[in-house]
């Protein structure tokens, strides 16, 4: 699903090298963890899969054909199959959690008749189908943070990229996440998964690739925190 080959990416104004010749693959249906301290490169490398930012040197490959190919249209197409969650997710604060979700749909281009139903199989997904017609203030961070997955999976995308979204969370609220993760990834949704969080990496394991000052020095595919 996602190939990087010989993988450079130096910013230009900066000059700063944020990912040194990463060469790895991640086939369809996969649950990857991404570690890394900080500055490692672990959100360049979401950026490079988003075609936000372009490598330096190097080709990213989506289901075998080059970003680099894309254009217009096709990268605006190839960004709305992958769902996003971040450490903080703005939802809209004047909408209701159905609406709020089904704005994801509205912007994909979903006919109005199927939001009604999908919302409610996203909800349910992330265990939160009775608090869908809650505004966003009215949750806690980790309900909130779980909407945010839905408002991301509704669309059912191929992909899930998750950066920090455990970040503000306790670590009940921490877990109760990566459990929804998983059960999104069991549905047929590749995963990759950014992350600081030692004992989410050791308690749920599954392949974990550790990058530090922006080279790849590990990929384990039994998992394990190795910074
Ligand atoms: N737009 C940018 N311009 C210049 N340098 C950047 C830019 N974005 C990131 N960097 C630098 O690139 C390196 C990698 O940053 P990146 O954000 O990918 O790391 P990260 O692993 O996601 O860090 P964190 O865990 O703190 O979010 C860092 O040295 C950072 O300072």
């Amino acid at each position: 699903m996602i190939q990087f080959h010989h993988v450079s990416l130096a910013y230009p104004v900066t000059g700063t090298h944020a990912l040194e010749d990463i060469n790895l693959h991640v086939k369809k249906g996969e649950f990857v963890y991404l570690v890394g301290h900080s500055g490692a490169g672990k959100s360049s490398f979401m950026n490079l899969i988003l075609k936000r930012t372009l490598p330096t040197s190097g080709q990213v490959y989506i289901a075998g054909e080059s970003l680099s190919r894309y254009r217009g249209r096709r990268v605006a197409q190839h960004r709305r199959r992958i769902g996003m969650v971040f450490q903080d997710n703005l939802l809209l604060p004047h909408l209701s959690v159905h609406d709020n979700i089904a704005f994801a749909l509205r912007v994909t281009g979903a006919p109005e008749r199927e939001w009604g139903a999908r919302v409610g199989n996203a909800l349910r997904v992330v265990g939160l189908d009775h608090k869908r017609h809650a505004l966003p203030i009215q949750l806690s961070q980790g309900e909130q943070q779980r909407i945010a997955i839905a408002r991301a999976i509704v669309t059912e995308p191929a992909l899930l990229l998750a950066d920090e979204p455990t970040g503000n969370l306790d670590p009940d609220n921490s877990r109760d996440i990566l459990k929804v993760l998983q059960h999104v990834n069991l549905r047929g949704t590749t995963v990759v998964l950014a992350t600081h969080a030692r004992d989410l990496v050791e308690t749920f394991r599954h392949r974990t690739i550790t990058l530090r000052q922006g080279r790849l020095v590990r990929d384990d595919p039994y998992g394990g925190y190795a910074l």
